[in-house]
């Protein structure tokens, strides 16, 4: 459920923490130059008071005229002052609500992030936290600045005559009236546009992601489909935004300035009866007339603030994802146990649980293999044991414990995830393997030698400084696996996980991997996912998933011996091996 307006604006001045100070500044700095803008008015009816009773002088104009000017000019130099300190309150919020994103994120468990798209994510940290610059760096200062200056020649009307003071709010009870139908129910329209945003991103962002494959497969025009779909709904929205939008957002413009249409009628009535003097009919003429059109800029505040508030809720959205906090420290012995596990990725929707009743012992040291269909859950196993979701029924205990009373950043450090496609960024290889760790040049070399990589990146035109650049598009997928190894080897956890690590090696790099793994493994408790069997001659133990459980567990003998799968795929695997091929009307040709 969405918080009350009020309490979104609240949410965002608490977010801003010491930042506010500026803030206020700027608020204060803006409230003075709004005062500043009734110095003109008052200036000018003193003037006209003096003519009409013939008791202008130079003086008096010379007196008038500075004062009309040292009010200008403060009014300026305040509301530019009031923008420096709403720019540093501004900034130095979003720099800090960046940073909590950021942090909150590094502790969010991962099964929570990938239920959301990237370009959602990228929507908010970019786009939705900037829009609260708009709300604290300009709409704060200038809701004041605007609206001081009318309030307070209102009040001196009021101080003229009161009648006619009201009647001067009559277009502002209007335009009032229009702003409300124009705001009527935006925040679904507003909700839309961002939501149109985000598709867009989200669409933008698997298109230049998949760009390889649409050149490959020909997709071009497909794929566009979806992309200029993307940016058709953005554009209907829009276009929805400003016809219901624009014709309230005219007449609110038009309203306010039509001040005259009251005040000369009212006021000349009031003159003539002998209520008011020449120079306050004139006043009422003037400044009653043109005060209002002071606020014009608050409509366009309106749009902004829609904006605004839906950014708030976005990124409280991210904020209130439950992170895991606190626990027990992380134990000493590495054996893993599933007790008994429950788990479903969506289980509010009635679909069969991925994982039911699912059993397995993993001893401290012990490398073990899940094997299975695709689609058999071997990937979920591993996630529930790095904690990346959370089971419903039953339990996953390393040495013993739950891995739901354990500290979540203990378990992170001490599990290493080798997964199938390794991702580098663009920094330098060897910050790519350290990984943020304080690793020293000659430990980061160590472990790229254990991964039989070291070779490779000192032949690289800038060694272990050599930029990796977009994507890791440089190097070829054994290499980057050799790079994720050497990481898995620096980080030294005691449990590794490695989710088809060799599926990108060719004959060429086989070895040097499988040696690579050897040297990773060498002291650990591992589990390998397993989607080819070629990863079983490293295993202790062989354990199926199946059925949406584990049924069968034991050596590769045991598990051969009675799970039928197992026995089928190992066949299938030996057959395949053993394949030759005949060469057309020539010999054979044993692979
Ligand atoms: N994030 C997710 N949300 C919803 N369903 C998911 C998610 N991840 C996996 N699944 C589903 O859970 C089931 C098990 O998936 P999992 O990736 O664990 O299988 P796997 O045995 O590792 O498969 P493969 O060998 O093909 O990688 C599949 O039906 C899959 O579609």
């Amino acid at each position: 459920m969405k918080p009350e307006k009020k309490k979104r604006v609240a949410l965002l001045l608490h977010w801003a923490g010491k930042n506010r100070i500026w803030l206020f500044l700027a608020v204060f700095l803006s409230f003075i130059s709004g005062l500043c803008t009734m110095v003109p008015y008052l200036g000018i009816y003193r003037l006209m008071n003096a003519v009409f009773s013939h008791s202008c002088t130079k003086e008096l104009i010379m007196r008038e005229a500075v004062m009309i000017a040292v009010a200008v000019i403060l009014r300026f130099a305040l509301f530019g002052l009031s923008g420096v300190a709403s720019h540093k309150g501004a900034y130095g919020a979003l720099y800090k609500v960046r940073c909590m994103v950021a942090e909150h994120m590094a502790k969010v468990p991962l099964g929570a992030l990938n239920e959301r798209s990237t370009g959602d994510i990228k929507t908010v940290l970019n786009e939705d936290i900037e829009k609260l610059e708009l709300f604290l760096a300009h709409s704060l200062p200038d809701l004041v600045c605007y609206l001081v200056g009318p309030v307070v020649i209102f009040l001196y009307l009021m101080s003229v005559n009161v009648p006619l003071a009201f009647i001067s709010l009559i277009p502002l009870v209007a335009a009032v009236a229009v702003m409300g139908i124009m705001f009527r129910n935006t925040d679904e329209l507003m909700e839309r546009a961002n939501h149109s945003i985000t598709s867009l991103n989200s669409v933008m962002i698997e298109y230049m992601n998949g760009m390889k494959l649409i050149k490959a497969y020909d997709m071009g025009s497909a794929s566009f489909c979806k992309f200029s779909g993307a940016v058709n709904e953005e554009n209907a929205v829009w276009n929805e935004t400003s016809k219901r939008m624009g014709p309230p957002f005219a007449a609110f413009l038009v309203i306010i300035e039509c001040g005259m249409l009251f005040m000369v009628p009212f006021g000349g009535m009031f003159f003539s009866k002998g209520s008011i003097t020449a120079g306050a009919f004139l006043l009422f003429v003037y400044v009653g007339s043109m005060y209002l059109t002071e606020i014009r800029p608050l409509q366009e505040l309106g749009t902004n603030f829609a904006n605004v508030l839906n950014a708030v809720t976005k990124t409280a959205e991210i904020l209130n994802i439950p992170v895991y906090e606190g626990g027990l420290d992380f134990p000493k012995e590495h054996d893993i146990e599933l007790k008994d596990v429950c788990f479903s990725y969506e289980p509010e929707s009635g679909k069969p649980e991925v994982l039911s009743h699912c059993n397995l012992k993993i001893k401290d040291g012990e490398c073990v293999v899940l094997v299975g269909r695709s689609g058999a859950g071997k990937s979920t196993v591993v996630e529930l044991i790095s904690r990346f979701y959370d089971v419903q029924g039953g339990a996953v205990l390393i040495g013993g414990k739950n891995v739901k009373e354990l500290n979540y950043e203990q378990i992170l450090q001490n599990v290493a995830v080798v997964f199938q496609k390794t991702f580098l960024t663009r920094e330098s290889v060897l910050e790519n393997i350290r990984m943020g760790s304080d690793a020293s040049l000659a430990e980061v070399r160590a472990a790229a030698k254990e991964a039989q990589i070291d070779d490779f990146i000192m032949s690289l035109p800038d060694g272990y400084d050599t930029k990796v650049g977009s994507f890791g598009s440089r190097f070829s997928g054994g290499e980057k696996q050799r790079i994720a190894i050497a990481r898995a080897i620096l980080k030294n956890a005691p449990i590794l996980i490695l989710d088809e690590a060799t599926s990108a090696s060719d004959p060429e790099n086989q070895m040097e991997i499988d040696r690579a793994i050897r040297n990773l493994c060498r002291g650990k408790t591992v589990i390998v996912v397993a989607h080819r069997l070629s990863a079983l001659k490293m295993c202790d133990r062989v354990a199926v998933v199946e059925d949406h459980t584990i049924s069968c567990v034991g050596t590769h003998d045991e598990v051969r011996a009675n799970n039928a799968y197992y026995r089928k795929a190992w066949e299938d695997y030996e057959t395949a091996r053993n394949i030759t091929y005949q060469r057309k009307g020539g010999d054979r040709d044993d692979r």
